[in-house]
């Protein structure tokens, strides 16, 4: 069994790639990073060191490594014997992805079996989205057509916090203990690919809003309210008392949405969040604020961990989720040069009334109930740049 991996960075080594090698999969990475793909493609095994209170280490062997960026005629050959392809590159990097793997259906023989495609990142639907882009570039219907028939596309939720890693660890990669891969069983209609580490579910829907609802929005929290009290890594910004209680408030207001949405146990998602709040303090990871805090326009979208928890809270459960609303606040208030997302944000700041901003970035227009607190934050946020330019 052969799967091509696209981002071969921390979680697509230290997860997808590791779950597949469990899986029996000789795994392709594919990347654009020429120097990591060097070194990938020169060396016989990879250590994963997962850490916590029963730290251990695994051995990835099996895979090869093919240049996505100079090589894609080698890439297109591997999809076209693949029985399966993951990604692990970013929502907005799935667009580039797509045309390869077109390329690489169009190549399959007719009776080869149906192609797994399963999208690995932090957003709602992925899978689809890619789906769309690569029908989005076929010439014509009958292509679309065609290649449809020869993949089957299925939404995956994945949660394993890998940090970005140190400087001399090479192509080894340090993770935490806990992870959870969902994937929607539906679409492969009883021939969903072996993958023991995976877990396939009929309704994916209320999996990845509780994981991306709940992990993310949470540390997504302690990411910017942390930043903002001075914290580095994000298991010191929880050790401090106002961060605890904005991430607590914040996943409080998240916990109630799922419930009234979904039908999600009180008691289940309140132990649910206790065990995302413990992993944010391991001691043994060193994750940064800026890493986990990265691209605040991505987060702030309105399907994303901030905006999209609060408009189930105003929809379902009624009124203003007013920590979720801080911890936008907070984002605001992001400031990472070397993060281009962060950079554009506080220009939008700079530059654009509340209105334009609220609706341009988190997706949220007149007459919505959250439409005119997610404007006073954006003011306020505005009034205190202007204050301290003053
Ligand atoms: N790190 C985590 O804790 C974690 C956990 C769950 C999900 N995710 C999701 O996984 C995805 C990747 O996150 P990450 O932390 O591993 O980031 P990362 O930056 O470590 O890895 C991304 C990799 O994609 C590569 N890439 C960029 N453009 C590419 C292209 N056109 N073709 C092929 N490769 C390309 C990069 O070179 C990089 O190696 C994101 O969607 C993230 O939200 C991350
Ligand atoms: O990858 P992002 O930028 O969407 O979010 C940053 C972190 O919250 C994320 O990578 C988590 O570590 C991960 O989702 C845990 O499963």
């Amino acid at each position: 069994m052969k799967a091509v991996h696209f981002g071969a960075g921390n979680i697509g080594r230290g997860f997808v790639g590791l779950l597949l090698h469990e899986a029996g999969y000789e795994v392709v990475f594919a990347d654009v990073n020429a120097e990591l793909i060097d070194a990938l493609a020169a060396a016989d095994s990879y250590r994963v060191h997962l850490v916590g209170e029963d730290s251990e280490t695994k051995t990835v062997t099996g895979f090869r490594a093919i240049n996505s960026a100079t090589d894609e005629d080698a890439l297109v050959a591997e999809i076209a014997s693949a029985d399966v392809v993951t990604t692990a590159v970013g929502p907005r990097i799935l667009r580039f992805v797509a045309p390869v793997i077109a390329r690489g259906l169009a190549a399959r023989s007719d009776d080869a079996p149906r192609l797994a495609v399963m999208a690995c990142e932090n957003a709602i639907g992925a899978s689809d989205l890619l789906a769309a882009e690569l029908m989005d570039g076929l010439p014509d219907d009958d292509t679309r057509e065609e290649l449809a028939a020869r993949a089957v596309f299925a939404n995956t939720a994945v949660d394993r916090i890998v940090p970005a890693q140190a400087a001399d660890a090479g192509i080894d990669v340090t993770v935490e203990t806990f992870y959870e891969w969902v994937v929607d069983r539906s679409p492969f209609g009883g021939h969903a690919p072996e993958i023991p580490g995976a877990h396939f579910v009929d309704s994916l829907g209320p999996y990845i809003e509780r994981k991306l609802f709940t992990v993310n929005t949470g540390h997504a929290t302690v990411a910017y309210t942390g930043f903002l009290e001075g914290a580095t890594t994000i298991s010191e910004a929880i050790a401090i008392p106002a961060v605890r209680e904005a991430v607590e408030a914040a996943l409080r207001e998240t916990s109630a949405a799922l419930t009234a949405k979904h039908g999600l146990p009180e008691e289940e998602l309140a132990a649910y969040r206790a065990k995302i709040l413990d992993r944010f303090a391991n001691p043994y990871l060193v994750d940064e604020v800026t890493r986990v805090g990265r691209e605040p326009i991505r987060k702030l979208g309105r399907n994303d961990r901030f905006i999209g928890p609060a408009s189930d809270y105003a929809e379902h459960v009624g009124g203003i989720p007013t920590a979720l609303i801080a911890a936008v606040g907070a984002a605001l208030r992001f400031d990472v040069p070397e993060d281009t997302q962060s950079v554009e944000l506080l220009k939008l700041l700079d530059e654009a009334e509340p209105a334009a901003i609220v609706e341009e970035v988190m997706g949220v227009g007149p007459g919505e109930p959250l439409h005119d607190p997610l404007v006073e934050t954006v003011a306020a946020a505005q009034r205190e740049r202007l204050d301290a330019a003053l």
